[in-house]
């Protein structure tokens, strides 16, 4: 295994001992201080949700251009439905990454109060013509790898000392986004990244593989590191709000996805907080000698702020 990202069991956290859920928020406050990754065992996610969901996307990635095109997430203002190739450049010093993706979010009605009201990136999902399995196999893994990252919160919130629901109604109607992505071959060692050099913007990724290396995090001293994949695990690794929210005693670790040895499939899970929860430094995270470095942001202002860097067909827009 790795020497920095280590694999913690969270079975624990659903313990009705509290000294067995504090030794596993143990493990995940060393972790989260450390590397800011891990791999998570214990998580409860049948493997089949996991198959059906990687069935689903391979389906998706296959559809003709047309298809993907007409789910483009161009469409989208609430940043929902397909990238292609080449449409996304995540570390703007390096080309344009080699990986298409496909975006979906809270899944909701077209007549929901709060797409009525404008509420930001609330809208509804672009769903592939006439494919109801598909739709089914990825909203289940939305549901599972969401409660996922809420059971994490938990021992996260045992961690730092706060009450064990603190974030609870921080993410119940989270902006949280499931996240397929397609990384064709690379065409030798020249090609350019899968994915560039970046943090996640939200609290907590819950990402699954399909097995094939590609994922390096940032060593603090410099370089790259492999993170390895592990039969049903889950790689979890904490965003930018969960730092500004612990004033960086947790970390948003650097990561990139090199040029595929081979075609790579993965489903990254972005756990970003309700539109409206005001991500502000923790009162225990700051003392005499640290004070707050972050102002107070909402959960969709800072997601705006992040993707308008990151999207050019977003900048263009205004
Ligand atoms: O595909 C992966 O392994 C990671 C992708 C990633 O870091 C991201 O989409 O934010
Ligand atoms: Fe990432």
């Amino acid at each position: 295994m790795s020497d920095i990202v280590p694999v913690i069991d969270v079975s624990g956290l659903r313990s009705p001992d509290p000294s067995a859920r504090q030794a596993v928020a143990a493990q995940l406050g060393a972790a989260c201080r450390g590397p800011g990754f891990f791999l998570v065992t214990g998580h409860g996610i049948p493997e089949a949700t996991t198959a059906d969901l990687f069935a689903a996307a391979r389906a998706l990635f296959a559809l003709p251009g047309a298809a993907k095109q007409a789910m483009s997430i161009r469409r989208s203002p609430h940043n929902r439905g397909y990238v292609g190739l080449s449409e996304e450049q995540l570390d703007p010093s390096k080309p344009a990454d080699r990986k298409e993706a496909f975006n979906v979010g809270l899944e909701m009605a077209p007549d929901d109060p709060e797409i009525r009201a404008g509420v930001p990136f609330r809208g509804v999902n672009l769903w592939p013509e006439g494919q109801p399995a598909l739709r089914t196999a990825i909203l289940a893994h939305f549901d599972a790898a969401w409660a996922l990252g809420r059971l994490l919160h938990r021992g996260f919130a045992l961690d730092l000392g706060i009450p064990e629901d603190f974030f609870e109604d921080k993410l119940d109607r989270p902006l949280a986004t499931l996240r397929l992505l397609h990384y064709p071959e690379a065409g030798g060692p020249d090609a350019p990244l899968g994915a560039g050099e970046h943090t996640d913007y939200g609290c907590v990724t819950v990402l699954a593989t399909d097995g094939v290396a590609g994922l390096q995090v940032k060593r603090r001293g410099g370089g790259w590191e492999e993170v390895p994949s592990l039969p049903g695990a889950f790689v979890c690794n904490i965003g930018d709000c969960l730092m500004r929210w612990t004033n960086d005693l947790y970390a948003s670790t650097p990561h990139r996805v090199r040029a595929p040895v081979a075609e790579r499939y993965s489903a990254a899970f972005f756990l970003d907080p309700n539109p409206d929860a005001v991500v502000a430094v923790l009162p225990g995270c700051t003392g005499p000698g640290n004070p707050p470095r972050y102002a107070p942001v909402t959960g969709a202002a800072y997601l705006r702020a992040k993707l308008d860097e990151t999207y050019a067909h977003r900048r263009e827009a205004g």
